[in-house]
């Protein structure tokens, strides 16, 4: 999801909000968090739902949230604000993150181990006791509104060698590990969100478990429940089980024939 842009789902569902199914005890931690200010970090694998976790607990705080994609050219003015130059001069324009501030925002910032250390730094002052945000461009220094709290997703595989957090900003988050729900959980969200019936359902969460064991063995990235959902999708609009699979699930995952054989068998194992 882009920068600003509202949160799906929200408008036309705004009576019951984004569906997500709690894995544990996730929701009555995020809300001790947010009642408290503390600054929390989704850890988990790409797919597994930090996303939808974030917006359905905005929802049912009744707070704004602002998403912000990170990347490793994003510098600290993306997202603190910068001075536009128009035909009468300059004018400041907050970033999301200031915005977030002022109004009492949750704000997510989405696989922030890709953001450049110097942005990740201006966070700090806002996951203390001051919860302020220094704006050096214009001299102010925000305070927080009531509501604000700063949300981070963080994929602890991913690129491990390459970025970590450091140990100065982890220590500002209360982290909470989100995983892949397990199969039975997960059956019913492939189902609730693709349409498909729940025997294909049982048979793409079985298909993932046993593909999930190849992790160590030559597959770099295991598949989603998001993948799993877009299978499942595709078989509810009347794409034949295994073809769903091998589009959905096994050319995203390897390039490598080797493996993509062995994942295609998998399929034919998992969909006689
Ligand atoms: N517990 C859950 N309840 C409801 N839906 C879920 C749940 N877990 C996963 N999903 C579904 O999986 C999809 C992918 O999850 P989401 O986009 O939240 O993943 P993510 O962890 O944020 O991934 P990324 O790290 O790639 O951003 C969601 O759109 C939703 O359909």
């Amino acid at each position: 999801m882009g920068m600003n842009e509202p949160v799906p789902g929200l408008a036309a569902g705004a009576v019951e909000g984004p569906w997500y199914h709690p894995t544990g005890n996730e929701v009555a931690l995020f809300e001790q968090c947010h009642a408290r200010g503390l600054a929390v970090m989704l850890k988990g694998p790409t797919g597994c739902g930090k996303t939808r976790f974030v917006e359905h607990m905005a929802w049912k705080l009744g707070r704004p949230l602002i998403t912000v994609p990170c990347h490793d050219d994003l510098a600290a003015s993306d997202l603190i604000g910068r001075f536009l130059i128009q035909h009468d001069g300059t004018v400041w324009q907050d970033g999301p993150l200031t915005r977030a501030v002022r109004e009492g925002a949750i704000c997510y910032l989405d696989e922030v181990v890709e953001a450049r250390q110097d942005t990740v730094v201006v966070l700090h002052a806002l996951t203390d006791h001051r919860r302020i945000l220094p704006i050096d461009k214009t001299g102010e220094v925000l305070q927080a509104a009531p509501g604000f709290q700063l949300v981070i997703s963080y994929n602890p595989g991913y690129q491990r060698m390459l970025k970590d957090l450091k140990p100065s900003t982890r220590q500002r988050f209360v982290a909470m590990d989100l995983d892949f729900p397990p199969p039975e959980l997960e059956a019913r969200i492939v189902q609730h969100e693709s349409g498909v019936d729940q025997a294909a359902a049982n048979g793409l969460v079985s298909l993932a478990e046993r593909i999930r064991q190849l992790r160590d063995r030559g597959l770099a990235e295991v598949p989603s429940t998001r993948l799993l959902i877009a299978a499942g999708t595709l078989m509810a609009s009347g794409i034949p089980l295994r073809e769903a699979c091998y589009a959905a699930i096994v050319s995203p995952l390897s390039d490598e024939s080797s493996m993509v054989d062995a994942l295609r068998d998998l399929v034919d194992a998992t969909f006689v």
